[in-house]
């Protein structure tokens, strides 16, 4: 591995700016990656586990530091305990890595960061978690398994509290443990200018795995890549990162030659770009997002697609736009989150989410649908989405806007592979949860305006 820079310092900067400043994982992955691109494969992906990993396993961490040392993981030096738990995850999940080497870089990079006087505190802390690193004791299952599924799965109690009150236990498992699983990078492929199987075939060659998705023929789970927006095939637009369970909802959305179409919180824009690509470039897609940053990502996207049936806008979805009223044959609401469909990803969401922020994500999201749903036409359809697994933010939400608004369900099963549907499928709805189906979890509904 390269001298001159040390990795663990770069995580450890990772793991700072997260939990300090509450800056999303990826974002900063991303960015120091982007930084360190003469780094070899070997130190890149190094960085991604270790952060990603510390932060997923980071309540399971801070439990088993909190058994072995004298002072407790809260009480601690923002800078001693975020080297800890990445050494603790290195020393519990990375066997390849000699316990030792562990140890002594932890120490070193204590004494780097300033912190001298700390090192044999760490040393030690350290040493007594590799021997007693077999022998943690966890809550009693029986007795309570929210708080022993909490540690277990390394999620907030009120999370665990909540899906086994919702699902039971053998579901709320399957969820947590998919959380807990690689998630893998899904691609669609665009299928306006190459097969599937061709793509696929490309990728192959360059040593790249594909596993074709039992739900949509374009799409495909990848692994073994290294810099994505590097690939030929993905700057000449041949495919988009995408998971299927977002193609699903453009799926249900199901737009037709020549349809009138706003995606109303498109940012960046896959979903827009699935949808015109369906249309063969007829019709509008108008996708839209609160801020010209955001707009500039579907830009770049709607670019490299080539695309012209697409328009990128800054409009904020709150606000009604009278020019749009009873315009378009289809609306995209595609709305922001808590997120929890997608903690496999975006592991640091379970740290900034709460129940009273949920709350306020489920206002907001009345808001916009409250407003949005004037530019369905009379007999036009509006697709409604989320990224969580949240009932408030997805079933009560429908509820809520069903009684409100001349809208009714429609059924989505013909949009669906059999294997997706079920009662609620037929009904017109479908929570995708991680772990139980082979995607994200997500939430889609399609509703149709009362009229002709
Ligand atoms: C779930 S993401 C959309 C993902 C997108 N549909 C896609 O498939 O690529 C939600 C988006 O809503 C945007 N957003 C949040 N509040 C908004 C508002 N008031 N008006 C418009 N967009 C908003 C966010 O910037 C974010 O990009």
């Amino acid at each position: 591995m390269t001298n001159a820079v040390n990795i663990r310092e770069l995580v450890l900067g990772i793991l700072m700016e997260v939990t300090g400043k509450g800056t999303h994982s990826h974002l900063v992955i991303r960015d120091v990656l982007s930084k360190y691109q003469y780094l070899g494969k070997q130190e890149r992906s190094f960085i991604t586990r270790v952060s990603i990993g510390t932060l997923e396993q980071m309540i399971l961490i801070d439990y088993i530091i909190d058994q072995f040392s004298s002072v407790k993981v809260k009480k601690m030096k923002p800078v001693i305990r975020n080297i800890l738990r990445s050494a603790v995850y290195q020393l519990k999940w990375m066997d390849s890595i000699p316990d030792s080497a562990v140890c002594n870089e932890a120490v070193k990079l204590t004494r780097k960061k300033g912190f001298q006087g700390l090192s044999g505190f760490v040393n030690g802390v350290l040493r007594s978690i590799t021997r007693g690193l077999a022998e943690i004791r966890y809550p009693d299952e029986k007795e309570n398994p929210a708080e022993y599924m909490g540690i277990r799965y390394s999620q907030p109690l009120w999370l665990t509290q909540m899906w086994l009150a919702r699902f039971g236990p053998e579901t709320t498992g399957q969820i947590l443990r998919a959380f807990l699983d690689e998630s893998p990078t899904c691609i669609r492929c665009s299928t306006g200018k190459i097969r599937a199987e061709e793509l696929a075939d490309k990728l192959n060659l360059q040593g790249i795995e594909t596993i074709p998705s039992p739900y949509i023929k374009e799409a495909m789970e990848i692994r073994g890549y290294d810099h994505l927006g590097a690939l030929p095939e993905f700057k000449q637009g041949l495919f988009q990162v995408q998971d299927v369970s977002s193609m699903l909802a453009v799926r249900i959305a199901a737009p037709a030659k020549g349809d009138i179409v706003y995606d109303v919180c498109a940012a960046p824009g896959g979903k827009s770009l699935y949808l015109a690509e369906l249309m063969e470039n007829t019709g509008m897609v108008t996708a839209r997002d609160l801020t010209p940053y955001k707009v500039g990502l579907i830009e770049e996207n709607i670019q490299r697609s080539g695309l012209t049936n697409i328009r990128a806008q800054v409009w904020d979805a709150c606000v009604l736009d009278e020019s749009a009223v009873e315009t378009a044959d289809l609306v995209l609401a595609d709305l922001p989150c808590s997120g929890l469909g997608v903690l496999g990803r975006k592991p640091d969401i379970k740290y900034h989410m709460s129940p009273g922020q949920m709350q306020e994500l489920c206002r907001l999201q009345r808001e916009i649908l409250g407003t949005v749903h004037n530019y369905v036409k009379k007999g036009g359809v509006l697709v409604y989405s989320t990224c969580t697994i949240d009932r408030e933010e997805n079933e009560e939400n429908l509820d809520w806007f069903l009684n409100k608004f001349p809208f009714h369900l429609e059924k989505i099963d013909p949009y669906l592979c059999e294997e997706l549907r079920n009662g609620t499928t037929a009904r017109g709805y479908l929570q995708l949860l991680p772990g139980v189906h082979r995607a994200d979890g997500f939430f889609m509904a399609r509703l149709r305006k009362d009229g002709e």
